[in-house]
């Protein structure tokens, strides 16, 4: 999906919400342990009671390969079942990966070929030969790493190098990478005050900003400093959307959640 197709989605549904599909065993409803494979059960309920108010999912993969080949196999068909039903959403593969360049091409065909996600999140600590592998395909993304939403952020991505900070640097650098216009970018919404510099850097990149809801980030923050004409935001939300409720109603629940969230994105976008 190009950016511009992205766009126009974002416009068609009033929406930029990217919902995560971070499924835990420990946090779905009891009654879905029964099936046969809970982990799918529970997305695909999730996905057919949400995609009218999202244009991208995030599964992170850490939730799928914590199960090993069932998680796997649920991963897998939840990709399917999105392309499939929903082809007009963009899909994140959250798997933060980041190796030398021979390493990273493998990576990349897992999640673009073997699954057929739309992108794959990447750390950019290995530098170019790293990231580059990940933007040789037409029509996919890779979203780097830029400044995170956890505290830890601030002990190597805010620190000062060669006067400017790293995220600042990682920035710059990576907008000079080959195929640079298939990169996106993280940032965190709790760190929303910095998203002003951030747009001076990259000024018409698309940016997926996590750390709304569970991580008390403020939508409207986001809003005011990082949108741009082509609103150039993905905004993530993953618990307080899939958990919104343990019981036989937690379809119902992420949907009003998830609904919520639009329209205060349907306002920003007036
Ligand atoms: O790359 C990410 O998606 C990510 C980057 C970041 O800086 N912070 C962050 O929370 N995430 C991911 O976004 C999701 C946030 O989930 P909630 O806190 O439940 O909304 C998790 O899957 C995190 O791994």
């Amino acid at each position: 999906m190009t950016n511009r197709e992205l766009t126009e989605q974002i416009r068609k549904k009033r929406s930029f919400l990217c919902i995560g599909l971070d499924t835990d065993l420990d946090k779905i409803p009891g009654h879905l342990k029964q099936e046969e494979d809970p982990l799918f059960s529970f997305n695909k309920a999730i996905i057919d009671a949400t995609h009218e108010y999202c244009v991208a999912y995030k599964p992170n993969i850490a939730f799928y390969e914590a199960y090993g080949l069932a998680g796997w196999k649920a991963l897998e068909k939840t990709i399917e079942y999105l392309n499939e039903h929903h082809p007009d959403i963009f899909t994140i593969a959250d798997a933060k990966r980041g190796d030398i360049g021979n390493t990273a091409t493998r990576y990349a065909k897992a999640f673009f070929e073997q699954l057929n996600f739309d992108s794959v999140t990447v750390a950019p600590y290995m530098g170019r030969d790293s990231v580059e592998p990940f933007l040789q395909f037409p029509g996919k993304h890779a979203i780097l790493l830029a400044l995170t939403s956890n505290q830890g952020a601030f002990d190597f991505q805010t620190t000062a190098y060669e006067g400017k900070a790293l995220y600042e640097r990682v920035l710059e650098t990576a907008s000079a990478y080959e195929h640079s216009e298939r990169l996106m970018y993280v940032v965190g919404a709790t760190k929303a005050e910095y998203l002003q510099d951030i747009r001076k850097i990259v000024p018409g990149s698309f940016l997926l900003v996590p750390g709304v809801g569970a991580q008390g980030g403020s939508l409207q923050e986001v809003c005011k400093y990082g949108m741009t004409e082509e609103v150039g935001l993905l905004v993530n939300s993953t618990r307080a959307i899939i958990y919104a409720s343990e019981g036989t109603d937690f379809a119902e629940a992420a949907a009003a959640k998830a609904k919520e969230l639009r329209d205060q994105m349907a306002k920003e976008l007036l």
